[in-house]
Parts: structure tokens; sequence; C-alpha cells
């Protein structure tokens, strides 16, 4: 791909991740969290983002709110680059640019206020005005509106966390962020909370990026990234498709993640199944490239 191509593509892009390694020394041991990740999000867009423990989901989250920087590789949100923001910037991002819904209630939302003094002190921290009417706003898009005197304690769990989602966006911000916000949550209520996520991405166009290890979330998102080892592995594209007797239906398809230099990942059970390993044989058809394993075994047998 040439630099202009990737210029245009990154200016409709919210979120740009490229190459992005985090490396962590504890105790002397280095940890490759992100082992150059690639991500790039469109403007608008719905993402969830899965993986197992450990797999660098929450590493990924800390990059882009601004709490942590990464060892190497670039990142940038709403134009932002993240490696060149000065502490005062930081601050600014994270009040203006994000918005974030943690999976814990404590820290989203403060248990002394009500669900409208909540929104108005992030309002109010970050200088935006017109706090009353769009604190009043937003409980009505998350359809909360009975909850705006209540304080956490006196809400349902799915409450809280709707309400924290309107605290999330209480400054406009370009991109939401959230961490496992259905972590706390049953299955019917989680659903119910990703559908308001879902509502609010739809209405307001705010760019949301859902990590979690749930891969149920997926059938709430247009998109879900799967993360593997530090690394963006496999995707899963869902759309609405019209049978021949006009029927609506999901249409859910896998892709494996192509990077800018094309390198992509064999899932393991193909591996596996054909007994790929070191090197396989390629070919390029008019429409497709055939992957092969490599017959000649004679030359691995000492080897095993
Ligand atoms: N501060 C840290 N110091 C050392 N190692 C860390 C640190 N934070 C994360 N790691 C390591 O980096 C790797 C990725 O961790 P991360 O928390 O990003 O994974 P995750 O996908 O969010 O996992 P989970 O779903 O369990 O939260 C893990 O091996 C973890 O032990």
């Amino acid at each position: 791909m040439t630099d202009v191509t990737e210029t245009k593509q990154n200016a409709d892009a919210s979120i740009v991740c490229s190459d992005l390694v985090r490396i962590f020394t504890a105790e002397g041991v280095e940890v490759q969290a992100l082992q150059g990740l690639n991500l790039r999000v469109r403007s608008g867009e719905l993402v969830a983002i899965v993986g197992a423990s450990g797999s660098g989901k929450s590493t990924l989250l800390g990059i882009l709110s601004g709490l942590d920087k990464p060892t190497a590789g670039a990142a940038s949100v709403a134009g932002r680059d993240l490696l060149g923001l000065t502490a005062k910037q930081r601050v600014a991002y994270r009040r203006h640019t994000v918005g974030f819904v943690w999976q814990q209630t404590s820290r989203n939302l403060l248990p002394y206020l009500t669900a409208r003094e909540n929104i108005a002190l992030t309002m109010s921290l970050a200088g935006t005005p017109g706090r009353e009417a769009r604190s009043l706003e937003l409980l009505d898009l998350l359809e909360i509106s009975h909850c705006a005197d209540r304080r956490p304690g006196e809400m349902s769990g799915g409450e809280q966390q709707r309400t924290a989602i309107a605290v999330g966006l209480a400054n406009d911000p370009h991109v939401l962020l959230a961490d496992e916000p259905t972590g706390e949550l049953d299955e019917a209520t989680s659903a119910e909370v990703l559908e308001a996520m879902r509502g609010v991405n739809r209405e307001l166009g705010v760019t949301t990026l859902i990590v979690t290890h749930d891969p149920a979330v997926s059938e709430h998102v247009a998109r879900t990234v799967q993360i593997r080892d530090g690394r963006t592995s496999t995707e899963v594209l869902r759309r609405t498709g019209i049978s021949e007797s006009g029927d609506e239906h999901t249409v859910a398809e896998e892709f494996a993640v192509l990077d800018r230099v094309g390198r992509l990942q064999l899932p393991q059970e193909y591996l596996t199944n054909l007994r790929m390993r070191d090197r396989v044989r390629l070919a390029l058809e008019s429409d497709h490239v055939g992957v092969w394993p490599h017959e000649d075994e004679g030359e691995h047998d000492d080897a095993r």
C-alpha cells in the first residue's frame, strides 16, 4: 500500500494503531503484551475487541485512553497522535476526545451523587456548558429518565451501566471506550446494555470500541476483532442479508486479518489438519491465493 492511499484511509479513521508494541518488565522478566498490533476503526463505527485473558485487550485500551504509552509503534485517536501529547494535552484528550465506561460501577459513578449529578460533574470538570439540559437528554436517550434523581445504590446493575454510558458521553467525545461494560451483569441485562450502546452509536454517531472476553458481544455489533497474543488475528463481520423470499437474516463471516505488509495468521486448526509447518507453497490464481503444505516431508524426518 502506498503512503498516499494509507493517508486517505486514515483521514476517515477515528482510531489508527500501527505496529503497536507494549513491553512490560516485571521483576526482570519482559512480557510483550502487544506485539505489533494493527487496527483501524472508521469514524462512527461500533467495534468489539475480543480475546482470551492475557491477549492484550486492557493494554490496548490503556493506550487508547491515554493512561499508558506504547513501547513502539503509533496510535492516534480522532487525529491526535497519542505518543506526542504533553501532560496538559493528555488531560484535555481524556476530558474531550474520549469517554469511558469501565466494568466496575465504582470507577464510573460517584456513589453519593445522583445520575443527573454524575453527568453534570463530568461536564463541569471539562467546562462543558448546558449541563441540566444535556443530562436529561442523555438519560432520556438511554431510557433511564426515571433514574435521574437516584444514586447508583438505588439502581439496578443495568441502569448503573446505562448511567455510566451517559457519563461517558457527557462531553460529546469522538470516541467511547468501554472495558468489559457487561462483565458484572447477567446475560439478559448484558444484552440490554449492549443494545443501549448500539443505540447511542447509531443516534449520536460516536465511534465506539467495546473490549471484552465475552464472545457473545459479537452478536450485537457489525464488526468483531479478535486479538491473539497481542495482535489482531481474525475479524467477524455481520450484515443483514435478504433471502430470495424476502426474509431478513443475519450473515456472519469470519476473515483473517491482513497487515500492512501482507502478513496473515492461519488458524491453528488449519495448520494442524494439513500438517503445515515451517513453510507452505503459495499460488496466485485469478481470484484467490492457494496455500498448500510443503509435501517434501523427508527433509524434516530427522527433526521430529
Ligand atoms: N503492568 C504490567 N506489568 C507486567 N505485565 C503486565 C502488566 N499489564 C499487563 N501485563 C501482561 O501483559 C499481558 C496482556 O495483559 P492484558 O491485561 O492486556 O490482557 P487482557 O487481554 O486484557 O486480559 P484480561 O481479559 O484477563 O483482562 C499479560 O501477559 C499480562 O500479564
